[in-house]
């Protein structure tokens, strides 16, 4: 690593292009076969490396695919934080999940008053918002427990994971079911319904009524109703599986929700809880994990803790930041950067892009990328705002479609932002850093467990492009040839003239 000729103590923009990883051509790989000129020279001519995102280096378990969660959180803590997955694969390999307390006592209740148990949750192993494996942990708690009867309202996925794979994981939740001795399947249910999170309650309701009162079409078993899908395994419909009699919620019943990820099940789970409360049901809720819902769920394990990140360095310091995303990821440049803080900062501002009428990314590859970017030169513009955050969400909102043409689009437009801001950073006088929360766009097939290569348009393990334009353009520093998401905190806080804060473990990169 040559000496730093860059000046510390610039305002900046911090620029996340969420789902951008890196990886060799390949024939599935729309980042590479997207034109994009801008992002090919800033790479090509300013300090550039590649940024772990995925696995431990984030606070993972090994091999796991990075997520837009984990992602922001270590962009802004500075450190790996063990992310709820990990915590609770950890609690059940310790045995101290199975022996959780409020888990004890409400198997023991259920047992006691013959009331039975509803399992609600993703049933696949894409490990973003849940992993099926948990489930055979709880399973095997309520078979030791006594519990005289545990349904499974099973959630299909097809996003986490690739399409037309819903029908072996529900294959997998009986086998689980099986072993453990104890549940079945009591309905099925696409995560388009179950996992809305922009509000859409009559979508939310549909998961609400299947699972509450048994109310979806009938089918004979899960797999058939998982094949009666003409949208994918996303879009299911609620169906209730005719060996399931009586697999409504009743009064006096117990509830645990498996997903670890709070943000796609707590519109669900806030609104079954206002249903059943409103029906006269009392119902005993845990979830497996923390979850962000107005009602407050008790959880089997806590989160770990986020603090000292970026955001209390830069308010302890008096650095004034403007936060800029889409409504998609608006959360990620606020509160998951923040370390999962909603405190309100009197250094920050917050801007959240919203466009007209229902999304569909895949016809608007573009989505309302102008608009953060307008917003992002007119935040440039003011001399007072000292660092600009900015998610572009594109890459990866667009990669889920699992769509490989609109991608490549959505990659093209990306770069078209990012010449305007790029040219902005540089009339301001600021440092512009590029970096990826985790890889998506550049690997748009995956193996099935079948064996067969389908469209993919879920996150991988990839690791992402990092690349710092100095404000001052001569600048000729190398980066390490390898860096992590760690180490993006303290570089920013290096490049605006400030210490790393004492929390981080990741380094300045300059
Ligand atoms: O919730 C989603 O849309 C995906 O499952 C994960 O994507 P994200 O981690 O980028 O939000
Ligand atoms: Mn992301
Ligand atoms: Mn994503």
């Amino acid at each position: 690593m040559t000496a730093p000729d860059t000046t510390p103590g610039d305002p900046g923009i911090l620029l996340v292009l969420d789902g951008w990883g890196h990886a060799p051509p390949a024939a599935d790989n729309a980042v590479d076969a997207a034109s994009t000129p801008v992002l090919d020279e800033l790479t090509g001519r300013y300090p550039s490396t590649q940024a772990d995102a995925s696995g431990e280096a984030v606070g993972l378990l090994p091999g796991t695919v990075g997520n837009s969660e984990i992602g922001h959180m270590v962009i802004g803590a500075g450190r790996p934080l063990p992310y709820d997955s990990l915590l609770v694969q950890q609690h059940i390999d310790s045995g101290e999940l199975r022996e959780n307390p409020r888990l004890v006592s409400l198997l023991d209740a259920l047992a006691v008053r013959g009331g039975a148990l509803h399992l609600v949750g993703l049933c696949s192993d894409g490990q973003i918002h849940a992993n099926v494996g948990h489930l055979s942990e709880l399973l095997a708690a309520a078979a030791a427990r006594r519990v005289p009867r545990v349904w499974i309202h099973a959630i299909t996925d097809g996003r986490d994971v690739a399409d037309g794979t819903a029908e072996t994981y529900l294959t997998q939740v009986t086998e689980l079911a099986a072993a453990a001795g104890t549940g079945a399947i009591a309905g099925v249910i696409g995560r388009g319904y179950a996992m809305d999170k922009a509000g859409n309650l009559d979508l939310t309701d549909r998961a609400v009524h299947l699972v509450a009162d048994a109310e979806g079409t009938e089918a004979n078993t899960a797999a058939e109703a998982a094949d009666a899908s003409d949208r994918g395994d996303e879009w299911v419909d609620p169906s209730v599986l005719r060996d399931a009699p009586g697999a409504r919620i009743a009064d006096g019943d117990g509830l645990v929700w498996f997903n670890f990820r709070s943000d796609r099940i707590q519109q669900l789970a806030d609104r079954l809880l206002e249903h059943l409360a409103a029906t006269a049901r009392t119902v005993d809720t845990l979830s497996l994990a923390q979850y962000d819902t107005r009602a407050d769920i008790p959880a089997l394990v806590q989160r770990a803790d986020a603090s000292g990140g970026l955001a209390d360095e830069l308010t302890a310091a008096g650095v004034r930041s403007v936060r800029i995303a889409e409504a998609e990821k608006f959360e990620h440049v606020t509160y998951y950067i923040n370390g999962r803080d909603s405190t309100a900062r009197s250094v920050e501002e917050h801007v959240r892009i919203t466009g007209p009428g229902a999304p569909d990314y895949k016809a608007r590859p573009e989505m309302n990328l102008d608009q953060v970017t307008d917003a992002v030169l007119d935040a440039a513009a003011r001399p007072e705002v000292d660092l600009v955050i900015a998610n572009l969400a594109n890459i990866d909102v667009v990669g889920h479609t699992g769509d490989y043409a609109a991608t490549v689009k959505a990659c093209e437009h990306t770069d078209a932002a990012v010449a305007r801001i790029a040219t902005a950073a540089a009339e301001s006088g600021r440092w512009l850093l590029l970096v990826g929360d985790h890889g998506n766009a550049e690997k748009m097939t995956k193996q099935a467990p079948d064996g067969t290569s389908r469209p993919y348009g879920g996150h991988t393990t990839h690791p992402v492009p990092l690349v710092v334009v100095p404000a001052n353009k001569e600048a000729t520093a190398t980066l390490p040839q390898r860096a992590t998401l760690a180490d993006v905190a303290p570089t920013v806080l290096h490049l605006l003239g400030h210490k790393p804060g004492s929390a981080m473990t990741g380094r300045p990169l300059l």
